[in-house]
């Protein structure tokens, strides 16, 4: 079976009026489990149309996304909202947590979507969050909650239902050098540890370090660095 993230020669459209923008032209990348890709690029080079498309919130006009052996572009809209619950995490610029529940419940509420919440859910949430760092903050709630421990919980919640694939974007705007490190360098070791898929995009040449490989997006096109 195919494993990992693969995408060959995607297009993606957008229509302006009689207008037709090409934000993503002939994307083809592969990644493989366990393997961290940064996408840096500048402003409206495709690099969110790139990560929509990834994380099947968009479809491509042209091209295939396969996602472990399956293509997206086959699948309805009910399978896509399953795949992006199961097969895919994502951790967003400003962690995107909810204000009203404590960080073990943020973990505790995507196992609910997909289901009911079994005990043993709850022991593999506390565990994963205690291997986080966080096993103190359990009770916590987002707002007493610093900046690089808010980007903990995301991650914590990206990984709780063990998806093949984790999409990051700009996951240190919203912190400083030495947390932005402490993140981005807990995101490389739980790809590698956990056999994630993941693209992280970047503005910030600092955390290059952390990725296997680098690739620039420019006017919705791919290359590699
Ligand atoms: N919904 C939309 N409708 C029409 N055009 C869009 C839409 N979303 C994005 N675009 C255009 O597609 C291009 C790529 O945008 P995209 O948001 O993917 O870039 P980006 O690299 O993520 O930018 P930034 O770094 O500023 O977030 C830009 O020209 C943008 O204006």
């Amino acid at each position: 079976m195919t494993t990992g993230l693969h995408m060959s020669n995607v297009t993606k459209y957008y229509s302006e009026g009689s207008n037709k923008i090409a934000a993503l032209d002939q994307v083809s990348i592969t990644i493989s489990p366990g393997e961290l890709v940064a996408v840096v690029g500048p402003s409206g080079s495709g690099k969110s149309t790139f990560l929509s498309v990834a994380g099947a919130l968009l479809k491509a006009s042209q091209g295939e996304v396969n996602i472990s052996g399956q293509e997206l572009s086959e699948l309805s809209d009910r399978e896509l909202s399953t795949i992006r619950l199961n097969e895919i995490g994502f951790i967003m610029q400003s962690s995107n947590l909810v204000p009203y529940l404590n960080v073990l419940d943020q973990l505790l509420i995507v196992k609910r979507m997909s289901g009911k919440v079994k005990s043993a859910d709850k022991e593999v949430a506390i565990r994963l969050l205690e291997e986080l760092g966080l096993g103190a903050k359990l009770k916590s709630f987002p707002e007493a909650l610093s900046g690089g421990e808010k980007q903990r919980t995301a991650i914590a919640r990206a990984l709780i239902n063990d998806p093949k694939v984790i999409l990051a974007d700009e996951p240190t705007a919203s912190l400083d050098t030495k947390r932005a490190h402490e993140v981005v360098g807990l995101i490389a070791k739980e790809v590698k540890s956990r056999k994630k898929a993941a693209i992280m995009v970047t503005h910030d040449e600092r955390m290059l370090e952390y990725c296997d490989k680098v690739y620039r997006m420019e006017d919705g096109k791919l290359t590699a660095v």
